[in-house]
């Protein structure tokens, strides 16, 4: 029996992006361009007649802002919208605010590689109180310990567990579910839902901007699992091109 249907949908480019910078939990916002995005998303949302009855969103004001522009687009602004910080961006540690192509010219492709794509390996901490570091930052204020660097493992270990006991709730429930989050956020997701490998894993990138539709079933063992495996991207073709420019950033 089909049951709820999940959109998932990573933030549109950000000032970051733009510049090529890794940028984990640092809460920068929109460029023009991923404005333009939102709308666009929106748009998708309302033509695939995918209307939302509920947002889950990260604390992260570029996904945040994509959420309000999409719904908006969507003319459903309305809807209830619940915020966790376990949606946010894998934490980038050390590499935040770095350039990619420089990171990659200085420590080389395998090294550059390992610590954006490995499933365990995470980046070299940040340090407490430094420019880009989150320790201080109010939003995580009811944290046990805000996170110093992650690797996608780490995403996995606090993303699942609130997937299962809240966001699963409303699927189950039969509403249709807007998750605005990250790039590896995303992907820990997707992970989780198509049964990827931890080696697999690393050659999949979600573009930003646009839907990507998931119809569930509630499977033998009470979890949710996807009838259209991999999920349906309301706009394929800019899909493609968007994951394949993902894929090779650090090369400019
Ligand atoms: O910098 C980041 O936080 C992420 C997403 O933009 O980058 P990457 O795709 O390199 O993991």
């Amino acid at each position: 029996m089909s049951t709820g249907t999940l959109v998932l949908l990573r933030h549109g480019e950000s000032e970051w992006n733009a510049m090529n910078l890794f940028t984990g939990w640092v809460d920068v916002p929109l460029t023009d361009k991923g404005i333009g995005e939102g709308k666009r998303a929106g748009q998708l949302l309302k033509e695939h007649d995918v209307l939302p009855d509920v947002l889950y969103t990260s604390l992260l004001r570029r996904a945040i802002s994509t959420a309000n522009i999409a719904l908006d687009a969507a003319d459903r602004h309305w809807i209830p919208v619940v915020r966790d910080w376990r949606l946010n961006e894998r934490h980038y540690g050390a590499l935040q605010g770095k350039n990619k192509a420089q990171t990659k010219a200085e420590y080389g492709d395998d090294q550059f590689m390992l610590w954006r794509r490995s499933y365990d390996t995470p980046p070299p901490p940040i340090e407490a109180g430094t420019e880009y570091s989150q320790d201080a930052d109010p939003r995580y204020a009811g944290l046990d310990e805000v996170p110093l660097t992650e690797c996608l493992l780490d995403v996995v270990k606090r993303l699942i567990p609130y997937w299962e006991e809240t966001i699963s709730a409303d699927l189950k429930a039969g509403k249709t579910v807007l998750i605005t989050a990250h790039g590896n956020s995303l992907r820990a997701l997707v992970k989780h839902l198509d049964g990827i490998s931890d080696e697999d894993i690393a050659g999949l990138n979600i573009p930003t901007g646009i839907p990507l539709r998931y119809d569930l079933e509630v499977g033998a063992d009470g979890r949710l699992t996807p009838l259209n495996r991999g999920g349906t991207y309301l706009d394929p073709e800019a899909a493609a091109a968007g994951a394949a420019a993902v894929a090779s950033q650090g090369a400019k």
